[in-house]
């Protein structure tokens, strides 16, 4: 078997471009030199993000079984449920979305957090938008269960998209692709990347990259940074995943835990929070490359980035790749940390 053989349904503008960051390389003492794949400019749907390239290898299996409504599961400014409901306008299906309570709303954020950011842009692309107050878990969740039974109840036939499409069976099948990408654009680029950094929360972001590295021998180079703040949760699911995407391309590497390295230092103090090192690496990114990266994931996978070149965790001269997954648009639900 191979990636070649499963059915994708184009949502993304096609390989996604890797940029270089020359002035933040030389922000932190030209030790390293930092490039950038951009999921975050991948699409023009709804500002784009990682979840849409997991989700055109779903897609298919929508269409051909005559489903007709999207259910999906988030926090309360989850990326996920934004991007299932840019491509449920898209493909004129309905979409429903169950948006829990994952993360404990600081304060001065209290009167704004479910009314702007990915929040308000899932309702304006007309998803049904349902509160729930359950708390932060990645794994399969009542109230999503909830929802595909009323809807079915309804008359409805939901298709159910799990919390960042990780726990769908072709849920990692994207990243592998991705891989495929960046093989191919360091050719183009003449550089070949010693080390690749990536968030991971559901994994199968991280899963997926894996799986295409591994055919490589090149996965032991995947630097997982956590920002679920449940690493051990996160790091068993990244296996699962990988295991089970490595099966449907024919990867003939067994993978162990011992194969994912997930960096648990950064998703302090809990999902959803920023610290302090979270803040300065978003304005860092920003000041210096004009790349906006957020609070909840690309800024905990940023900080990580800054603080292993600081500490010298890299070889010198490393070509390190940042996998930027999207995110910005939570930004206005963080405004009293900038
Ligand atoms: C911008 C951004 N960066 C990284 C990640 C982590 O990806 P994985 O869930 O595949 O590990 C998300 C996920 N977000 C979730 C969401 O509900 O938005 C699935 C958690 C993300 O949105």
């Amino acid at each position: 078997p191979s990636l070649e053989q499963y059915k994708k349904y184009q949502l993304t503008f096609g390989p996604s471009p890797i940029t270089h960051f020359p002035n933040l390389s030389k922000a932190l003492g030209g030790k390293v030199n930092i490039y950038a794949k951009r999921e975050d400019v991948n699409s023009g749907l709804a500002f784009g993000g990682n979840k849409l390239r997991k989700l055109e290898y779903i897609v298919p299996e929508i269409l051909d079984g005559g489903y007709d409504t999207l259910v999906s599961i988030g926090g309360i400014q989850s990326n996920q449920t934004r991007m299932v409901a840019a491509v449920a306008a898209k493909l004129g299906l309905g979409c429903h979305l169950v948006q829990e309570n994952w993360v404990p709303i600081p304060e001065q954020e209290s009167l704004n957090y479910d009314k702007v950011g990915n929040i308000e842009l899932s309702r304006i692309m007309g998803a049904d938008v349902r509160l729930n107050a359950a708390g932060f878990d990645i794994g399969i969740r009542d109230s999503w269960k909830d929802a595909l039974k009323a809807l079915e109840a309804e008359g409805k036939k939901p298709y159910p998209i799990p919390a960042g499409c990780s726990e769908h069976k072709y849920g990692g099948l994207g990243f592998v692709g991705f891989v495929d990408e960046v093989l191919q654009q360091e050719k183009e680029l003449g550089v070949k990347f010693d080390k690749i950094v990536v968030c991971a929360v559901t994994g199968s972001t991280m899963a997926g990259i894996v799986v295409g590295f591994a055919k490589y021998g090149r996965h032991h180079d995947v630097i997982g940074i956590d920002a679920s703040f449940t690493p051990a949760k996160t790091k068993q699911q990244v296996l699962r995943i990988a295991r089970s995407t490595g099966s449907l391309v024919g990867l003939d590497v067994e993978l162990t835990l011992d194969d994912i390295y997930l960096d648990e230092r950064f998703a302090h103090p809990c999902y959803g929070i920023p610290n302090e090192g979270t803040i300065e690496a978003i304005k860092l990114c920003g000041s210096t490359e004009g790349c906006l990266t957020d609070p909840v994931y690309e800024g905990k996978s940023m900080q990580g980035l800054i603080y292993k070149v600081r500490n010298d965790e890299f070889e010198k001269g490393a070509n390190v790749l940042y996998c930027h997954l999207g995110g910005a648009p939570v930004l206005s639900a963080y405004s009293s940390y900038f």
